[in-house]
């Protein structure tokens, strides 16, 4: 089944919310956990007992993974693994980009049956121009799997880039929208080619109409954005959102029980 098929049927069952797993290193100190891979698998497993299988889909930050090193990348791994195989989708928030002919062995890493860092989807960077991209397109649709692309990041600094219009008069995350329209044309219900577009952005100027693909919206919670800016910025029925919530929920362990508990919280403001 194709990756925007299965996302479809997982939020169905669970509702819309993304939780992200990032091990920050204050997040290891208030969990009581040591500062090295033994600390890290330990916050890692506890993510996995309490979000398999109860969430549409996890977000582990390759970043405070890599930053272990080889062993902490194995973590990852074993993260990836052990979610999928609760029946949970996994976006590996890599945000990998790069000239075409290395954006290849990145498609090959996160979106190839059989590759050990493979989850459903991976975050990916257009801003080496969409087109780079075509190699993670191609293995994404060939292994039923997903990208979500950046088009308006949730941190301050993106907006000078993201929102800069280029000579056709469109913003350059307009560009962003409209390639990633293209790529998910004709597939019903939605595509396998998402978007970035932080809770944080405000009005973000997007013609999201064609769009027939899903958008991830991190920035919900400790970046300060409610479910009212939410639906400020999405519309109501935040129709193909995915609120993106890491430290707001991770606040709340080390027992899985109460990370369990803020997620149905969260997952309660959403529905109101
Ligand atoms: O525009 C973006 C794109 C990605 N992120 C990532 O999402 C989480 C947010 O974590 P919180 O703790 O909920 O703030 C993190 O992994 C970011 O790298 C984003 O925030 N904004």
């Amino acid at each position: 089944m194709r990756f925007g098929e299965r996302l479809g049927a997982a939020v169905a069952e669970h509702g819309p919310l993304c939780v992200g797993i990032d091990p920050h290193p204050g997040l290891l100190a208030s969990w009581g956990l040591t500062q090295d891979v033994a600390g890290l698998e330990r916050f890692a497993r506890t993510c996995v007992e309490a979000f398999g299988g109860r969430v549409a889909v996890v977000k582990p930050q390759s970043a405070f993974f890599e930053a272990h090193g080889s062993r902490g990348v194995a973590v990852l791994e074993r993260v990836i693994s052990d979610l999928r195989g609760s029946g949970t989708l996994v976006l590996v928030d890599a945000k990998r980009g790069d000239i075409g002919s290395t954006m290849a062995a990145y498609a090959a890493a996160y979106l190839t049956e059989g590759s050990p860092l493979a989850g459903d989807a991976v975050t990916v960077s257009p801003y080496l121009g969409f087109g780079s991209l075509a190699p993670a397109l191609d293995a994404a649709a060939a292994n039923g799997r997903g990208i979500f692309a950046l088009a308006l990041t949730s941190n301050p600094e993106g907006a000078s880039v993201q929102r800069a219009t280029g000579p056709d008069g469109r913003s350059v995350a307009q560009s962003v929208v409209d390639a990633a329209a293209r790529a998910n044309a004709g597939l019903d219900p939605l595509g396998d080619v998402g978007l970035v577009i932080g809770a944080t952005v405000g009005d973000h100027g997007l013609d999201l109409s064609d769009l027939h693909g899903y958008v991830l919206a991190p920035g919900f919670g400790a970046q300060g954005a409610t479910v009212a800016d939410l639906r400020a910025v999405f519309g109501p029925e935040l129709r193909g959102v995915l609120p993106a919530s890491s430290r707001d929920v991770l606040r709340h362990g080390p027992e899985a029980a109460s990370l369990r508990s803020a997620v149905d919280a969260v997952r309660r403001s959403l529905e109101m």
